[in-house]
């Protein structure tokens, strides 16, 4: 089953105040966790999701840019444009790209679920659905195409309308902490 990794980073990061996927946690960038953590159970392509105003930045030889000519639509936008233009790969592990404690066994555990049944695999953290650290069919595409076409920009409205697996996950798990706020960083740190 051929498997993409998207690393999903060409957000406003307005919460924040500058790009957050550059901040770094233990001298590397947030956005490199995610890199690695999908290059170490060998997803190909291997993809940086973001934008011009952005590219510049990043440093991951062992990933490709996929640049956005809309910007700021949203990770189902961003999902949607990266199964578009590429054809290939059956299944994309989407990872945000600020997420500095997500772990490569966590990727790992994620793909064992793999299933011709399901449309995506989306981790539950208590009753928290966490969408943007999971993976997605290529069979999602049309139904995607059709929440973007009625202005919906939330991975729900796609979740809405297929059949998926949850995985559960324990209320501690390091992985799903997600960085939007310079208070979330000191806090977590
Ligand atoms: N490629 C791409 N990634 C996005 C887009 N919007 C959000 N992301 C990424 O998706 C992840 C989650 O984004 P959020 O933190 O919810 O939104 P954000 O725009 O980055 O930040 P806020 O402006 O503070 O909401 C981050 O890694 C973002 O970089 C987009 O339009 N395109």
């Amino acid at each position: 089953m051929k498997t993409a990794g998207i690393v999903l980073a060409g957000g406003r990061s307005s919460r924040y105040g500058r790009p957050k996927m550059f901040e770094l946690y233990n001298g590397r960038p947030f956005y490199t966790y995610s890199v690695q953590a999908l290059a170490e159970n060998q997803l190909d392509p291997l993809l940086i999701s973001t934008n011009s105003f952005l590219a510049s930045r990043f440093d991951a030889p062992e990933a490709e840019l996929v640049i956005e000519q809309e910007v700021h639509h949203g990770p189902l936008y961003a999902i949607h444009h990266v199964m578009s233009e590429y054809k290939e790969p059956e299944w994309f592990f989407v990872l945000s790209a600020d997420i500095p404690f997500v772990t490569a066994p966590f990727v790992q555990q994620l793909l064992l679920h793999r299933h011709p049944d399901v449309k995506a695999i989306i981790p539950v953290q208590g009753d928290k659905l966490q969408p943007l650290l999971a993976l997605y069919h290529r069979s999602c595409l049309p139904v995607m195409d059709t929440a973007l076409r009625e202005n919906k920009r939330s991975l729900m409205a796609l979740l809405d309308h297929i059949k998926f697996k949850k995985i559960p996950f324990d209320q501690h798990n390091p992985c799903f902490r997600n960085i939007n706020t310079e208070d979330d960083f000191k806090q977590f740190m």
